[in-house]
């Protein structure tokens, strides 16, 4: 069953674009990647779907239902971590997780305090006290202590450090295996890679590519920053998978997508003062992607 369903949705901001006739659907059960680069239109899509903005043409159904018409009903199953959080900076941590959980018919403190637990959050400090992180962890808190059926997350990790990273990862997996849906924005390829069944990229507002998470996953690119010697690097840079050279006197950087592997032993052959390696952009994933395309 098809638990999101998204016909022809366009939204305008006045005359900026924000999504043209966008159309995708999410099944029940799936943790599905919604990737795209800066300004491609995630919140946006995200928004109308919670009906927090209107739709300037176009109709979504979630759980069956408008979005629109019965957006309050569809808002009772539903979790959402927004991109950024904005909170009552008095309240102790404690006092508004337990405002948050009186908007629902059910008692959630006992999930309250196992997701704090799990995520070390100190119900008894004030909010105006928290970092960007411990603020992101209220507002996961926040978005699951109803034990929603739906659970949409726009860009959940910024300021969540790697570790606490790997718990949430494990947490949305947890409760993926329970049987809920989760909407997962992102701009960062590889840990949509991670998670995520299937996966929509989105950009410029428009729907590029939808597929499974398996036929992307081999498609792994990585941006080398090569520091030089004096020598060559004609057999390096002659392995197959590797574009975007550019060169600027001792410092050479291209993007590969391939094995490591396979290009390994050329770089251990090569005359290298210092090496970085990095994933690169989702915008320098995309050139290359479009200009494969364009091959065709
Ligand atoms: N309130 C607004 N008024 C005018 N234009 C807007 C507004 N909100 C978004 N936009 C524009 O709509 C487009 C899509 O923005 P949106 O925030 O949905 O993208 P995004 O993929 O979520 O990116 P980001 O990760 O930067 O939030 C952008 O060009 C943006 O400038």
């Amino acid at each position: 069953m098809n638990i999101i369903e998204i016909n022809g949705l366009t939204k305008y901001y006045g005359k900026h674009r924000g999504v043209e006739d966008l159309s995708f659907s999410v099944k029940e059960g799936e943790i599905f990647g919604f990737i795209g680069p800066n300004g491609a239109g995630k919140s946006t899509t995200i928004r109308t779907m919670l009906n927090l903005i209107a739709p300037t043409k176009g109709s979504i159904e979630i759980f069956g239902k408008d979005s629109r018409k019965d957006a309050a009903l569809i808002a009772e199953d539903i979790g959402y971590l927004p991109s950024e959080v904005y909170y009552y900076e008095e309240m102790k941590v404690g006092e508004l997780l337990a405002y948050s959980a009186s908007f629902y018919k059910k008692d959630c403190k006992k999930r309250i305090a196992e997701l704090s637990e799990l995520l070390e959050l100190d119900l008894s400090r004030k909010i105006e006290d928290l970092s960007y992180g411990n603020r992101k962890k209220v507002g996961i808190v926040q978005g699951l202590l109803h034990d929603p059926r739906l659970i949409i997350l726009d860009e959940p990790t910024s300021g969540l450090d790697p570790l606490m990273q790997q718990k949430f990862f494990h947490l949305l997996k947890e409760e993926n295996e329970r049987g809920k849906t989760i909407f997962f924005s992102s701009h960062i390829l590889s840990e949509v890679q991670k998670l995520c069944h299937r996966v929509a990229i989105l950009r410029e507002g428009h729907l590029v590519k939808l597929d499974e998470i398996n036929n992307l996953r081999d498609e792994s690119y990585r941006r080398f920053t090569l520091e030089t010697k004096e020598g060559s690097l004609e057999e390096l840079l002659a392995v197959e998978g590797i574009t975007h050279v550019t060169r600027e006197n001792h410092t050479v950087s291209f993007i590969y997508k391939g094995d490591m592997s396979r290009i390994l032993p050329f770089l251990a052959q090569a005359p290298l003062r210092d090496m970085l390696i990095e994933e690169p952009s989702l915008e320098e994933v995309f050139l290359h992607y479009y200009e494969k395309e364009d091959q065709k």
